[in-house]
């Protein structure tokens, strides 16, 4: 059974169409990488799978169940968790804290991850009672990472994770997501700039131009497809 089937979504903001017929899926415990350049439609393909807009047609469905009618939250508590760009954690609150919204936010009592959270992220646990907002790029988005597991989920939706941190990091944090995805089975969908980032974790990739599905196979086909130079100028 897929996990994620995207059906011939359409979404956008109010009268601005974004997403136009986008099809794809993901079996269950893959990584998808969503490349694409600026403004083409991936952050808003996130907010469409995350629920926080709204499909105008089209299917999403996880596990057969079409969830595209569903609140953010409801998605939520199917065990959907999204790591939103520029990270979104609760920079008043301590590590600690961020750590436990993840728990609250799963809605039901989730299986505790924080032994596990602090295994993949050892320097969080080195900065329990440091309040979120004072740690560096990289932290924060270590954060982000862990809290989205705390939730327990099935599917994690990252959007941009690279984004504002340095290099050393942005390959920590490729191999760390990769770990993850292979010890707990998680799908992950993961936006990115960083090409070489998805190449390196990404299982299959798709390419958006303006709202459109221009490419989508294995990472090693799209990889060599013409598409690259055309669609992401690399
Ligand atoms: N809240 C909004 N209201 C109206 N239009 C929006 C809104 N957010 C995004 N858009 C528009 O939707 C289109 C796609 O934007 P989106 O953020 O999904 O692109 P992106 O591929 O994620 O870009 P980037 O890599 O720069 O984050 C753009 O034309 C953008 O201006």
């Amino acid at each position: 059974m897929m996990s994620l089937e995207v059906e011939a979504l359409d979404s956008g903001y109010g009268a601005i169409k974004v997403l136009r017929g986008v099809s794809f899926s993901i079996a269950e415990g893959e990584v998808l990488g969503v490349l694409g350049r600026n403004g083409m439609g991936k952050t808003t393909l996130i907010r469409a799978l995350s629920g926080l807009i709204k499909a105008t047609s089209g299917a999403i469905r996880l596990d057969g169940e079409d969830i595209s009618g569903l609140q953010a939250y409801e998605r939520a508590r199917r065990g959907i968790t999204t790591v939103v760009q520029g990270r979104g954690i609760f920079p008043q609150l301590t590590v600690r804290e961020n750590l436990e919204m993840g728990r609250i936010a799963a809605g039901k009592r989730p299986r505790d991850r924080s032994e596990e959270v602090l295994s993949y992220f050892p320097r969080l646990g080195e900065r329990m009672s440091q309040q979120a907002g004072t740690m560096s790029g990289g932290e924060q988005q270590m954060l982000a990472i862990g809290r989205g597991l705390m939730t327990d989920p099935k599917v994690m939706l990252l959007d941009e994770p690279s984004d504002g941190i340095m290099p050393t990091l942005v390959h920590q944090i490729g191999v760390t997501l990769k770990e993850i995805n292979k010890n707990e089975g998680m799908t992950i969908v993961i936006v990115e700039q960083n090409v070489p980032m998805i190449f390196n974790m990404a299982d299959h990739c798709i390419i958006l131009e303006k709202g459109a599905l221009v490419a989508k196979g294995t990472t090693q086909e799209v990889s060599q497809s013409d598409v690259v130079q055309q669609y992401l100028a690399i």
